[in-house]
């Protein structure tokens, strides 16, 4: 029951469209526009709260129609049922992908090798919710019988950046927890971190899939160790969680069994924000407002699975990316989130985007001779414009950028949100439309210089404009709609992976560094190291002051 396993490279698709970049790649978009009145209504979807318009691309009918067709070819759809259906797609692991399933509405069963898996979610899901309202509610104390005004999410990699991101991203429906992430290893993180609250009154939730990762339980120790500095042993059960797939491992570190939230191994890291990982989610904003964000990504996942493909959102936008990525040789990709509560959501999708599809092996274990993984970047609008913009604007890279921003303001501020949302089009209007020589003189002249000044400054003031980007515009930033959102992003790093025919699902790139890094350890503690290279051996030299 695996992926379908066909090189892109070979299809009809593939081929048509290389001939048709050729005939495109020097249009203009705005050309595009005065040609076609109806262009963006071709080029746009509206679905529940979101209007996306991807008609300032560098596309035309023929375009959408041959990345169509090679969604076709690849077998996207087959692809999408093997991974709702629960086949084993991750296959160099041996895992179903079900992230999704933690999204499902109860009464559906979902199936991993025959067993209904939506018994199980419930029972955690019970679990968070009553753990939850009994430390906000306060019937849940310290050992000191105080309730609790702090909780410290002890992770990494997703067990730390995605209820991170949802955290700070739904801010505004936040009770009075104060939240704090430890995830480095960097001891400054967690001493830093640890002047912020008081041990009597802290909740730790140690997050870890696998329950082996160094900097999770080397931060463990740490922050327990400082927690007995003042707290009996016995308070270690009131005050220490876990989240994990590894129960056995969680118990030998004594947090209580009762106080241990499994997963599963079909949740990848990466994707479990909607699983008990999101318990912090659960007590920054109360289990009512997980539930929300749940079902905002459960009506996306239905999108995802039954809207026609050119109507489709997600596969909309990995087509699009694909397009560039693979045609246009643009490397990278900005994500532009107008709204400061998304600060953390580019960080947030750099793992799911790269460690998902930054690979180089088919899904045949062959090398491949195509770009894979687009480097994802930004930062929120309008921060970013005095930061990098510059660039996207007048650099010689292409760029493709998405713009996602909110309609409505949170804390109803128009005069900030009329400035916010101006700058949100302007930015895509002037990405598109540039600035031309003529328009640059007009300018110029009008401001009354002459015209041995204007020749002197006109090449620097031209924008070559053509800079495509998709606009994801939402009526509100609600715990539904950031649901919908991230599961968006979540299918079109799927989709990508099946155009591209790579597995999006393990990451076995993380493992040299940390490999190495233990050898390199043991190696600083005995103070000798002669299997480096020079390279090497003069940096730890450095370190150990030779
Ligand atoms: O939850 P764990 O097992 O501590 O792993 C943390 C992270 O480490 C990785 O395995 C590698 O960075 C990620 O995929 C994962 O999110």
């Amino acid at each position: 029951m695996a992926l379908p396993k066909i090189n892109p490279t070979k299809t009809t698709a593939w081929k048509q469209l290389y001939e048709h970049y050729n005939t495109i790649k020097d249009q203009e978009m705005k050309t595009m526009f005065a040609a076609d009145t109806n262009r963006v209504n071709t080029f746009s979807i509206t679905w529940d709260d979101f209007y996306v318009d991807f008609s300032k691309n560098r596309i035309n009918a023929t375009t959408q129609k041959l990345l169509l067709q090679l969604a076709s070819e690849i077998k996207l759809q087959e692809a999408i049922n093997k991974q709702f259906s629960g086949c084993l797609i991750n296959e160099t692991e041996g895992r179903a992908v079900l992230h999704t399933a933690l999204r499902t509405p109860k009464t559906t069963p979902v199936l991993v090798e025959g067993a209904n898996v939506m018994p199980q979610i419930q029972t955690v899901k019970k679990k968070l919710e009553r753990f939850s309202s009994q430390i906000i509610n306060g019937q849940l104390t310290g050992y000191t019988n105080q309730p609790f005004t702090d909780v410290v999410n002890i992770g990494i990699g997703g067990s730390d950046l995605g209820p991170h991101m949802v955290v700070e991203a739904l801010g505004y429906y936040k009770n009075h927890l104060q939240t704090h992430f430890v995830s480095n290893i960097d001891g400054d993180h967690v001493q830093e971190t640890l002047k912020k609250f008081h041990p009597e009154t802290t909740l730790f939730i140690i997050v870890s899939k696998s329950f082996v990762t160094q900097e999770t339980l080397t931060n463990a120790n740490t922050i327990l160790a400082w927690f007995l500095n003042t707290a009996p042993k016995a308070a270690i059960a009131k005050h220490f969680v876990a989240v994990t797939a590894n129960t056995k491992k969680a118990e030998a570190f004594g947090i209580n069994p009762e106080y241990i939230f499994p997963m599963w191994n079909w949740v990848g890291g990466r994707f479990s924000l909607w699983s008990a990982v999101g318990l912090s989610i659960c007590l920054a904003l109360g289990y009512r407002n997980f539930e929300k964000l749940l079902s905002g990504a459960n009506q996306m996942d239905i999108h995802f699975t039954t809207a026609p493909f050119e109507k489709n959102i997600p596969v909309t936008l990995a087509l699009l990316s694909v397009w560039y990525n693979n045609f246009f040789e643009a490397e990278s990709e900005a994500v532009i989130p107008y709204t400061q509560y998304l600060h953390r959501f580019v960080t947030y999708l750099q793992q799911g985007v790269m460690e998902s599809n930054g690979k180089s092996v088919d899904r045949n274990g062959q090398p491949i001779n195509y770009q894979t993984g687009t480097l994802v970047w930004g930062q929120p609008g309008t921060n970013a414009q005095h930061a990098f913009f510059q660039l996207l604007h007048q650099g010689t890279k292409l760029i493709p950028a998405d713009f996602i921003g909110f309609a409505e303001s949170l804390h109803g501020n128009k005069t900030h949100q009329d400035l916010l949302i101006s700058n949100f089009c302007a930015q895509t209007e002037a990405l598109m439309n540039g600035k031309t020589e003529t328009e640059v003189q007009q300018e110029l002249t009008a401001k009354g210089l002459c015209n041995k000044e204007i020749q002197a400054i006109l090449p620097f003031k031209v924008f070559a404009g053509n800079k495509p980007t998709n606009t994801i515009f939402i009526k509100k930033l609600t715990p539904e709609n950031l649901g919908k959102l991230i599961a968006l992003y979540e299918h079109k790093i799927f989709v990508q992976g099946c155009v591209w025919n790579i597995c999006s699902f393990d990451q076995f790139g993380v493992e040299l560094g940390k490999q190495l890094a233990t050898t390199i350890l043991a190696d600083v503690k005995n103070n000798t190291f002669t299997n480096h290279d020079a390279s090497t051996t003069k940096i730890l030299n450095f370190y150990l002051n030779k």
